[in-house]
């Protein structure tokens, strides 16, 4: 991608344990662009935002944000960094004893010292941004599952970020609300002049909004391009993730510990079960 780079990785390598889980991540997000990350399930998408959100720190590799090597950061630095970085992740909850209104707040009482009625003013623009502006006084046990992730949105952009991570924002809710929140997630990013970052299984919303994509793989980035470019990729990974096809190169059968009628065998002679 020519357009300035906002998120640089370069062979980012990063394990837990013995297995690992990033073998050498190259990746360049532009400046402005809603970018998709997706692959299979447990394949370490999660594990990407993470290290770019600074939560976690690579084995090896580079991670830079606007030009600053995250390696290189003091603890104050990342600290600043992190402000302006808002995150919706998969559990993101709502702290269910505080209101909406309280909840968006949330980050910015604790992050400054504001006057109330700009605070009031601040996130009544964020609820009014989600269109939930008529529900400031809920409680979380009183909104359905879409609005909950409307608040938990306008608590993720109320500081006004310029790098947002999305985690699996369409989970679990109803396909008008999933076309709400993907509809949302276009406005803000646009509206904040920010950069998106957004993990998600839904291949269809996720590229109605997306301005590039990349497969992750095998601890790879294995394609990348715009939507269009990736549905006619001729990577057969790329093809069966992207038409949700059960087995492919990645295959259904999770591979066992070792040829599985051995340890059915050696089980029984031992008396375990398996
Ligand atoms: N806290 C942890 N401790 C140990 N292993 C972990 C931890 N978090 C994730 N993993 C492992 O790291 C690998 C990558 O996980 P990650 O959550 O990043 O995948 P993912 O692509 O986001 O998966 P999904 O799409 O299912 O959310 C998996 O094998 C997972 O089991």
């Amino acid at each position: 991608m020519a357009a300035e780079a906002l998120v640089e990785l370069e062979n980012v390598r990063f394990a837990r344990g013995l297995h690992p889980v990033l073998a050498g991540v190259d990746m360049h997000i532009p400046r402005g662009a809603i970018v998709a990350l997706m692959g299979a399930s447990g394949g370490g998408k999660t594990t990407m935002l993470n290290l770019m959100a600074g939560t976690l720190r690579p084995q090896s590799g580079q991670i830079r944000i606007a030009g600053q090597d995250l390696q290189m950061l003091n603890e104050d630095a990342m600290y600043g960094l992190r402000r302006q970085m808002g995150m919706l992740f998969q559990h993101s909850a709502l702290f269910t004893d505080l209101s909406a209104f309280e909840n968006v707040a949330f980050p910015l009482r604790r992050h400054f010292r504001l006057p109330e009625n700009v605070l009031r003013k601040l996130v009544m623009m964020k609820l009014e941004a989600v269109g939930l502006r008529g529900a400031a006084g809920l409680f979380p046990a009183e909104l359905s599952g879409g609005m909950g992730r409307r608040i938990a949105l306008a608590r993720a952009v109320v500081m006004d970020p310029m790098l947002i991570f999305y985690d699996e924002p369409f989970t679990g809710l109803d396909p008008i609300s999933v076309g709400i929140i993907a509809s949302l997630i276009k406005r803000l990013n646009t509206a904040l002049g920010a950069t998106s970052v957004l993990v998600s299984h839904d291949v269809e919303e996720t590229f109605s909004i997306a301005d590039y994509g990349f497969i992750l793989a095998g601890g790879k980035i294995i394609a990348e391009g715009s939507p269009a470019d990736l549905r006619a990729s001729d990577s057969a990974l790329a093809r069966q993730f992207l038409g949700g096809q059960p087995d492919g190169p990645v295959p259904f059968h999770y591979p066992a510990r070792q040829d599985y009628a051995a340890a059915l065998r050696d089980s029984h002679a031992a008396g375990e079960v398996l």
